[in-house]
C-alpha cells in the first residue's frame, strides 16, 4: 500500500533525525546489557537482534552481554531446585553453578549469537573463560541489618579484571561479541557474576561511549511508579536508603554509577520490551528510560 504523504513525511523525519547521532558515536563503543527478564518474546527477540545490527552496519561498535535470571531459575525447576537470591544476588552452589554455565554459556548465549547472525549480522559468543578475558573472585557480601558480618553466596564472583584484548581483536575484524557473564578464578574455577556487573565494568574498560541496560520495567520508578530519569549517586543513595531501589535494580543502577564515575559518557536503564528501544534511544531525539549521570 502506497504511504499517505503525512506518513511518508514522518518516516522520512524519523530517518533525517537519525544522523547527528550515527555520526556522533561513529566508530563509539557501545555496551548494551540484555536482561533475561528483556527477553521475553521472540518477535522482541528479533527486534533487538536487528537493531544490534543496524547500530553495527552505521559504524557503531556493539558489545552485547546478556543476562538470564529468568532461564536459569526454568532450568532449576526442571532439577527440583528453586532459585534463591541476597541483594539481587543467585546464592551459587556448585550444582547451580553447572546449570549457570550451561544456561548462559550454552543456551542463552548462542541463542542470541544465532538471532544475530540471522539478521545478518556476524557474532561470537564468549564466556569470560574463553581466553581468560574475565578475573574473577569470590564475592563476599555483608550482611545489610549486621553489617559486621558476611553473608555466604557460594560462587558468585566480583570482577578482578577484564582483558579488552579479545573483544578489540574481535571488533577488527566487524565482529559482535556476545558475552555471557561468567568469570574464571585463579584455580580455574567458574564464577557466576551478576550481568549487571559485567556490562558496566566492561563499559568502563572499552571507554564506551554508552551503557544500556534493557530490562521488564520502562526505567527505574519511585514510590508511586513514576519514571525517574537525571539520577545522580546522591539520589540513588536516597533511593537505596528508603528501599525505593531494591532486588534487581540493586545492582544494575550500582554498575550504572560506576560507570559513569569511570567515564562512560552516558548510562541508560531503558524498557526492553518496547519494540526497537534500544534505536529509539541510541538514534533519536525521544527520551526512553532513565538516564543515570556522574552529577
Ligand atoms: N525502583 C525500581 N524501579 C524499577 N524496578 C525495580 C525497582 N526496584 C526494584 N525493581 C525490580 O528490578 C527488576 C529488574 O531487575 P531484574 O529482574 O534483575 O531484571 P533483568 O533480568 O533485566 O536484569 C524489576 O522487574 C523490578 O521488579
Ligand atoms: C550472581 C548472579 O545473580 N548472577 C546472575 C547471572 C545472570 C543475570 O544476571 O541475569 P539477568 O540479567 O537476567 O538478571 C544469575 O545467576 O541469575
Amino acid at each position: 500500500m502506497p504511504l499517505s504523504p503525512s506518513s511518508a513525511k514522518d518516516k522520512a523525519r524519523i530517518l533525517a533525525e537519525a544522523l547527528p547521532y550515527i555520526q556522533r558515536f561513529h566508530g563509539k563503543t557501545i555496551v548494551i546489557k540484555y536482561g533475561g527478564n528483556a527477553m521475553v518474546e521472540e518477535n522482541l527477540k528479533q527486534g533487538f537482534a536487528r537493531d544490534v545490527v543496524l547500530l553495527k552496519l552505521v559504524g557503531m561498535n556493539p558489545v552485547v552481554v546478556h543476562g538470564g535470571g529468568p532461564q536459569i531459575n526454568d532450568m532449576l525447576k526442571r532439577i527440583g531446585k528453586q532459585g534463591e537470591f541476597i541483594q539481587g544476588m543467585r546464592v551459587t552452589d556448585a550444582e547451580t553453578m553447572d546449570m549457570v554455565e550451561m544456561v548462559l554459556g550454552g543456551l542463552v548465549n548462542k541463542d542470541i549469537v544465532n538471532l544475530i547472525n540471522r539478521q545478518g549480522g556476524h557474532a561470537v559468543g564468549l564466556t569470560g573463560k574463553d581466553g581468560g578475558f574475565i578475573r574473577a573472585k569470590k564475592m563476599l557480601m555483608r550482611d545489610r541489618e549486621k553489617t559486621d558480618e558476611w553473608i555466604d553466596i557460594g560462587q558468585v564472583g566480583e570482577i578482578e579484571s577484564i582483558d579488552p584484548a579479545l573483544i578489540a581483536l574481535l571488533e577488527t575484524r566487524d565482529f559482535i561479541p556476545v558475552i555471557a557473564p561468567i568469570g574464571v578464578g585463579e584455580s580455574g574455577e567458574s564464577y557466576n557474576i551478576n550481568a549487571d556487573l559485567v556490562a558496566g565494568r566492561l563499559a568502563s574498560v572499552l571507554g564506551a561511549e554508552k551503557l544500556i541496560l534493557l530490562t521488564n520495567t520502562p526505567g527505574v520508578l519511585d514510590r508511586h511508579g513514576n519514571l525517574l530519569t537525571g539520577l545522580t549517586a546522591q539520589r540513588v543513595d536516597e533511593l537505596f536508603e528508603d528501599g525505593t531501589i531494591s532486588g534487581g535494580m540493586m545492582p544494575k543502577i550500582g554498575s550504572a554509577l560506576d560507570a559513569v564515575k569511570s567515564g562512560v559518557k552516558s548510562c541508560h536503564i531503558i524498557d526492553g520490551r518496547v519494540e526497537h528501544g534500544l534505536l529509539l534511544e541510541v538514534l533519536t531525539d525521544a527520551g526512553v528510560g532513565t538516564l543515570i549521570k556522574a552529577s
